[in-house]
């Protein structure tokens, strides 16, 4: 569960009095996630998710992930769409935290996603790339190549202590990803993070997306390879061709790639496995005292990242031209 921050009742009533959504009636802390502390907030207007922003969610950066979720609703992109108090605000503080309310999705995420699951996740992110082609901001990507080194510094050393060999694997890995990082690639708004835990579906439909707290302005393509990594594989490590293509082809149906995104996709997904690897890595070495939350494992990408490094090109994840 990810409830890093926790907020008493008296605290909790006088925050939501300032919005028009009637009194709390429950709120729970939200057993997912490993990001920021959520709680499913039920109030006499309906049902809302209350998010507390912690460590890795800079306060300078809320008025783009607020601003971005209303642009890509406007535009038909279903996800969560922040709540304004009566002065107008979508963005507060309560427990000392910076903190919005936000609209509650219907939906589930599947925890055994198959090929139509991956084509459904391909063409919305394709779309979600379309939509987000006239957001005016801009947000660098803080976790890119020029963090990944310093992220591993912040691992002091230990890696060794989670795995034999990660620390030797993953300076090998970083220092080829410095040699080989494409630049010039199609960039735009990316989500960067649409793991299976941020995907709704309904009926098999997939019904909306959430957590845009990682979302900024990127190689889309990188977009496709954080996809690739996250929904593609099986749980013995092995990568899924059939899945792979499926992906591919919906995301092509709406966007085709260009053919500097086709040669960079080795890389990029090489490059997203080690994204997720060190931040778990750190996360996994550094558990805050009495937070309630579930680590994720920082191995499961450092496989990943094994089976990228042996990638000879796109054909690879799928890619048919
Ligand atoms: N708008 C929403 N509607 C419904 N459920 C949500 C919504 N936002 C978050 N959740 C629930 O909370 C969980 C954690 O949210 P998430 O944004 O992934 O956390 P984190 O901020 O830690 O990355 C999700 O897996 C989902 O179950
Ligand atoms: N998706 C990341 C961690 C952040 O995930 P979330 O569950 O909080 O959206 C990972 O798997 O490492």
């Amino acid at each position: 569960m990810a409830v890093y921050t926790e907020v008493t009742d008296e605290e909790l009533a006088s925050f939501v009095a300032t919005y028009d959504i009637g009194a709390v009636l429950s709120a729970k802390g939200i057993a997912e996630g490993v990001e920021n502390s959520n709680f499913l907030l039920h109030t006499e207007a309906g049902f809302f998710i209350l998010t507390l922003y912690e460590k890795r969610v800079h306060e300078e950066d809320l008025p783009f992930f607020i601003g971005l979720m209303e642009h890509l609703a406007a535009r038909g992109i279903t996800c969560p769409q922040p709540v304004k108090n009566r002065r107008g605000e979508a963005l507060g503080r309560l427990a000392g935290r910076p903190a919005a309310i936000v609209t509650f999705l219907d939906g589930m995420w599947v925890k055994r996603p198959g090929p139509a699951h991956c084509a459904g996740v391909g063409e919305a992110l394709a779309k979600l790339h379309e939509a987000g082609a006239d957001f005016p901001m801009r947000r660098p990507n803080a976790l890119s190549l020029p963090s990944w080194r310093p992220l591993f510094e912040q691992a002091d050393g230990r890696a060794d202590e989670v795995s034999p060999g990660l620390a030797r694997r993953t300076l090998e890995a970083l220092a080829e990803l410095e040699r080989d990082w494409p630049d010039g690639l199609p960039e735009g708004v990316i989500h960067a993070d649409l793991f299976t835990d941020n995907v709704f579906f309904l009926g098999g439909r997939l019904s909306g997306l959430i957590d845009f707290y990682f979302a900024c302005t990127d190689a889309l393509a990188y977009d496709l390879a954080v996809c690739l990594n996250a929904w593609c594989f099986e749980a013995d490590g092995s990568f899924n061709l059939t899945k792979g293509q499926a992906m591919i082809a919906a995301y092509e149906r709406v966007r085709r790639l260009t053919d500097a995104e086709v040669a960079a996709l080795p890389v990029l997904c090489r490059g997203a496995a080690i994204r997720f690897m060190l931040t778990r890595l750190v996360d996994w070495l550094n558990v805050p005292p009495g937070a309630l939350v579930k680590p994720k494992d920082p191995l499961e990408y450092d496989r990943k990242l094994g089976f990228h490094r042996r990638v000879a090109s796109a054909a690879d994840y799928g890619l048919k031209r």
